[in-house]
């Protein structure tokens, strides 16, 4: 199996005054190609530093971390920005779509960003809403809005779909269509797909689980049998 991300001992140090908040600590991990992993942990653990540093927006203070071959610990500024609209996707808590944008235009505008995107209109079929391309968010349900963050992301063709607590603003039955539309895709396309999440619910659709706990990673759990959304509660 190909490795899409590595990281080695990675770590993100706060400087508070006197004390030294270790926000990541020492972690390391390999994430495989068309792996779905669930990144779980409490309030505080390091899930947000940890999205941070594997979506290129932070650098670690320590370690390493690489996509494919390429170290990210050491990209310039210009290359973290091809890396962050080429080859992650990213699905938010609340959406970020653009309220004067409607929605086939929202899409657009990330395929318009990246090198080797995918068809928007395709797309937006492929989440089930081609029919309301012409509506502006305001005019969508929050899980509408969320289908369309996630065609959004999807669009610009990435390696890796990066979530940060994407069901976290819906109900339960919306959230669980936004978890299948993550696992289509998943399967689809044979695509990356982290979710990061307090929810541990959602631990058991992966095929592996990390446990993050006080910055670091606890342990790793494989699913040998990763249930469908429908199959779980939270
Ligand atoms: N910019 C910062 N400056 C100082 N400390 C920080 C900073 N960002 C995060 N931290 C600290 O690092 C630790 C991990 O924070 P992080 O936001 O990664 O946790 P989290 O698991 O995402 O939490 P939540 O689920 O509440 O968003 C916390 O103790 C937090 O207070």
């Amino acid at each position: 199996m190909q490795t899409v991300l590595t990281a080695n001992k990675l770590s993100k140090h706060y400087q508070m005054g006197e004390i030294t908040v270790k926000a990541l600590n020492d972690v390391s991990f390999e994430i495989y190609e068309g792996e779905f992993v669930v990144v779980l942990g409490p309030s505080g653990s390091g899930k947000s530093t940890m999205l941070n540093m594997i979506g290129g927006m932070d650098k670690a203070s320590e370690g390493e971390i690489y996509y494919r071959d390429e170290p990210l610990h050491e990209a310039t500024e210009r290359r973290l920005t091809w890396y962050r609209r080429n080859a992650i996707g990213f699905v938010f808590q609340f959406y970020n779509l653009i309220p004067n944008l409607n929605t086939l235009e929202n899409v657009m505008l990330s395929t318009e960003l990246s090198d080797h995107p995918l068809d928007a209109k395709t797309v937006l079929a492929e989440v089930d809403l081609l029919d309301r391309a012409d509506h502006f968010p305001s005019q969508l349900s929050g899980g509408q809005q969320q289908r369309v963050a996630i065609a959004r992301a999807i669009a610009k063709n990435p390696d890796i779909l990066l979530c940060d607590e994407p069901t976290g603003a819906l109900d339960f039955t919306t959230g669980l269509s936004v978890l299948n539309l993550l696992k289509k895709f998943n399967k689809t396309y044979r695509k990356t797909v982290i979710i990061i999440t307090h929810n541990a619910g959602i631990g058991k659709i992966g095929d592996r689980v990390f446990y993050i706990k006080d910055g670091r990673i606890e342990r790793i759990q494989e699913n040998e049998k990763p249930l469908e959304p429908e199959e779980v509660s939270w």
